[in-house]
This record gives C-alpha cells, structure tokens and sequence, in this order.
C-alpha cells in the first residue's frame, strides 16, 4: 500500500494512550479482499487487556467529563480537520481492506469527518433544564451528564463513518470509549486512532482493541458494570445475543440492525430518477448497506419499463479492484458472504426467479458476484426476508397502494424504505404507513450526520446523528430543591 504517510499504518492496538501488542504476541492477518493480499498482522488481544482498558477507560472518563464542553470541542475539531487532511491516505486504507471503490472510499471518510464535525459543536449544546415546580418553595432542574464508559462494537462495512458515528457524539458529553472494530477491517479504525492522538484526546478516552476474540470481548463489555453503554452495529443475531447479555448488568444500549429495506416505484413516479436512485440504493458498497434497497417493488403501469431500463443500467456496472478509477463495485468482503449471495439467487431460481442479468458469481473468481437483476420472484422465496448484503435486485410487480404498503411491512425488519411518486396525498398516507425508522422519498441517499439514523422492529434502537444522536450518550439527571421561601412582601 503507498501511502503518503505511513504513520497511518498501524497494526498495534491503541489502549490508553499507547500502541499496544497483545500479551504473548499473538496476531492476525488483514487481507484484501480483492486479491487476497496480506496488509497487515495485527495484535490479536484477549480478555486481560479488555478487562484492563476498562479500568482505565473509566479513570480517564472521569477526567474528561470534568473538562469544559469547549475544550472537548476544540480536540474534535482538531480531529476533524486531521482525517479530512488524510482523506486519501485513509481511502486507501479503507479500499484496501474493505474492496469498496475509492471513489466510495473518499465519499466515506467525508461522511465519517462530518460526525466528529456535527458532534464538535454539539458539544456545546447539551443543555439540560428548568421545569415549573409542583410547589411553591421547590424548584426543578434537569442535568444531562455522561453515561460513562461506554463500549463501541463495529462492523466491516463502513470501517471508518461507523466508527465516527458512536465515539464523536460520545467523547463530546464527555464519555470515554472503547472500539471494537470488525477484525476484518482493523486498519482504518487504528488510523482514526492516530490522527485522534494527533489531535490531543488524553489517554485512556479513546481505545481500540484489535481482537479476533469477538464473542469473548463482547461479553466483557456487556457484562462490566464499569461499561455504562453498548453500541452496537452489526447483524442482528448478534445484537439480540448481545441484548440478552447486557441485561446481566441493565447496561444503556444503542443496536443498529440488519435492513430489509422495500423500494417501492408508483405508476407516476418520474422513471429516470426512480431508476437512478434504485441503482444508487441498491449498489452502494457493492450492496453490502444496511440501508441498501432489499427488495424493489414496481407497480403494474410502470413494471415492464421500469425493469428494462433498470437492468440496463445495471448491466453498464464495473466490477473490479475498488483502487482503479474505473470500477463501481468491489468484491465481497468474504467467502461467507458470496456464498450466503449465492444460496439466496438459487433459491429464488429454484422457485421460479429469472435473472434478467447476472445470477451467478463474477468470472472475475475471488469473492465477487455478478450485478444481478431477479424478476418473477415472490415471498416464499427465502430473498424475500433475508438481509442480501451483496449486488442483487429482486422485483417484485403490485397492484394497488394498499398491496404494495402490506408488502413492504411484511418483515421483521424497520430500518429503512424508499418509495418514488408524485401524488402529493398518497406520498403522506404512505411516509406515514411505512413501518421503517427512515423513509427515503424520491430519492435512495438518506444518509448524512444531520439526521438521526435508526431503525424500530428488529432493525434495533436508538439514533445515530443529529441532536437526538447525543441523548444516547446522556443520561437525565433530576435535581429537586426545596425550601426555597417566598420572596419577602414588600
Ligand atoms: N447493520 C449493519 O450495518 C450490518 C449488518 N450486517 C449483517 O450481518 C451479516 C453478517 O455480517 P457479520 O460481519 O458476520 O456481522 P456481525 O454481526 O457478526 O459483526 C459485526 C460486529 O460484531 C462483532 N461480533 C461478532 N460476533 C460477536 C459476538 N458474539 N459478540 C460481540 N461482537 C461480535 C464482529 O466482530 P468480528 O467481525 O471481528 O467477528 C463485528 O465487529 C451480513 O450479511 C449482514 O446481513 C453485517 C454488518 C453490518
Ligand atoms: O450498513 C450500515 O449500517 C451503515 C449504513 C451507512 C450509512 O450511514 O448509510
């Protein structure tokens, strides 16, 4: 990997201010999933040093909330400042470990500074408040503090926004955090790490354990009760296991969960734009989104035209290296994910699904699977409710508004929806019906730091971004005065 600044490479984990290898030496291998290329060896840590960056995280949160909202600010903003002076070096990180294109890979790092940017002024801004008392000698005013400690478990997908996302608006209320990346894509977490020491962040507030220890660290995050906070990113297996644990300890917790995102195109949606957008929210990171579309449902009058021109779009896709200008999507990022892409197309092929293009692994070989576009596919194929994670479109054709809202509900899944039409009453009644934390209308990019992003049902809880994306890392404190006499007549 050429780097402008090979400082950024790091296959140490970060703890308390220092780079860290694991007791016995003990590593593991990050490879490129476009090639298979070793990048890095990194620490593999266990449970001592877990145990260990706990104790201190929670000495330095301690310290940290006791400094002044504006000094916790201005670190962020130098924080900020550094990654987007490195965008293209932590790119490159990013596409090397992760496969998405560079121009995604850039897109990313932007996306994840614009956090430590939105949180850097929230900062500031997390008043508490005075509410009319119950009595005339008593006063009421409410304090928000810190939660403390808190644990940070993130996935592979989006290796640096993800990471962003949970520790900005935590260390700008004062917290101290503790990340555990994907140990798929440790590298871009440990670069943040750098630029964050760069920054000034005191030791002990931020820390990255590298670990392919997963399931044993998690426990331990959910089941200290020095950790006030889980917040979790990843498949929904996991964050349910995860849920379970931390009741052990009533532990605050944030899960952002798998998707199963409808798309649904009304008969007088502007076609150009619904297949624009379609592609946009179907392909972004080679599908591997959470938000991504999972299942495109097209009305009648709309159907044949809306397919054809949506196929053809996708068949113009460029798979190939993500570091080459010229490729739109990557690799997956392993051999489970392909194979669990491949299970899902000939299920669906087996129960009468066409693939107007693709339905087969890449030529390419490695983990890429081709852009594949599913027509005649219905809900008792196994695609219909599985999280595809990977480049495949099944669409499914509807009558009426009513038909299409009971089948986009029709999951456990509320994390995002995206519907396209014009009719300005219906776009109500469906935002409305919808049963998704977030609804993209007319357009399939919903994501941006000035949101709030998050799901209901089993898409999780909580909400990253925006104002309300700093409640998660406070906790309401309630002071009653009383006593409190008259003012003297006269
Ligand atoms: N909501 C979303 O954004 C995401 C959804 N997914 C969904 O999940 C599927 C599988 O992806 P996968 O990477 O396996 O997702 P996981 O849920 O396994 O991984 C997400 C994070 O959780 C960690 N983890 C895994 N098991 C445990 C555990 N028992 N306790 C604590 N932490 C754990 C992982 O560590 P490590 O990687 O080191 O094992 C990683 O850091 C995808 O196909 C997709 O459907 C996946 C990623 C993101
Ligand atoms: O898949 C995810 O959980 C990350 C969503 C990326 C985004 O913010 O759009």
């Amino acid at each position: 990997m050429q780097l402008k600044e090979n400082r950024l490479l790091k296959n140490l984990a970060y703890l308390n201010g220092e780079w860290t290898a694991a007791r016995e030496g003990s590593t593991f291998r990050v490879c490129n999933p476009y090639d298979g290329s070793l990048l890095a060896e990194v620490a593999d840590l266990g449970e001592e040093e877990t145990c260990r960056t706990i104790e201190l995280a929670r000495q330095a949160q301690v310290q940290w909330a006791g400094k002044s909202a504006g000094h916790r600010s201005r670190i962020l903003r130098r924080w900020h400042d550094l990654i987007l002076e490195h965008t293209d070096d932590l790119a490159l990180i990013l596409t090397s470990e992760q496969g998405k294109p560079l121009a995604e890979a850039v897109g990313e790092i932007r996306y994840g500074a614009s956090f430590v940017e939105w949180y850097a002024e929230e900062a500031k801004r997390a008043y508490g408040d005075v509410i009319p008392a119950h009595g005339s000698d008593k006063r009421i005013t409410i304090l928000k503090q810190p939660v403390g400690v808190v644990a940070a478990i993130t996935p592979w997908n989006f290796p640096v926004a993800m990471v962003t996302r949970k520790v900005a608006p935590a260390l700008a209320v004062g917290c101290s955090v503790i990340l555990k990346p994907a140990d798929a894509t440790p590298l871009s977490a440990l670069a943040l790490a750098v630029l964050a020491h760069e920054a000034g962040f005191p030791p002990g507030v931020f820390n990255v354990i590298t670990t392919t220890w997963a399931k044993e660290v998690g426990k331990l995050f959910c089941t200290s009760p020095l950790v006030r906070k889980l917040s979790f990113t990843g498949s929904t297996a996991v964050g349910k296991e995860l849920m379970r644990q931390c009741a052990t300890t009533v532990k605050k917790l944030s899960l952002e969960l798998g998707g199963n995102a409808p798309f649904i195109v009304f008969d007088d949606a502007d076609l150009p734009a619904a297949v624009q957008g379609a592609i946009e929210s179907k392909y972004r990171n080679g599908g591997q989104t959470c938000v991504c579309a999972n299942r495109i449902y097209v009305q009648a009058g709309i159907y044949e035209r809306f397919v054809a021109e949506f196929a053809a779009a996708t068949q113009e896709l460029k798979l190939g290296d993500g570091r080459l200008a010229e490729t739109d999507l990557g690799p997956l990022i392993n051999k489970a994910a392909l194979e669990k892409v491949e299970q899902l197309v000939d299920d669906a092929c087996a129960k009468g699904a066409r693939a107007l293009t693709g339905g087969h692994s890449s030529t390419l070989g490695g983990y890429f699977y081709a852009p594949t576009v599913l027509t005649d596919v219905n809900h008792t194929m196994d695609i219909h409710q599985a999280e595809i994670f990977g480049p495949v479109a099944p669409i499914f054709r509807f009558e009426t508004e009513a038909d299409a809202i009971r089948a986009a509900n029709d999951t456990r899944a509320g994390l995002a929806a995206y519907f396209y039409g014009r009719d300005y009453a219906r776009i109500w009644r469906v935002a409305e019906a919808l049963e998704f934390g977030m609804v993209g209308i007319n357009t399939g990019m919903i994501s941006t730091a000035v949101a709030p992003f998050g799901g209901i049902k089993e898409s999780g809880f909580g909400r990253e971004g925006s104002f309300y994306g700093l409640d998660d890392y406070l906790e309401v404190k309630y002071l009653c005065w009383g006593g409190i006499e008259p003012t003297p007549a006269g």
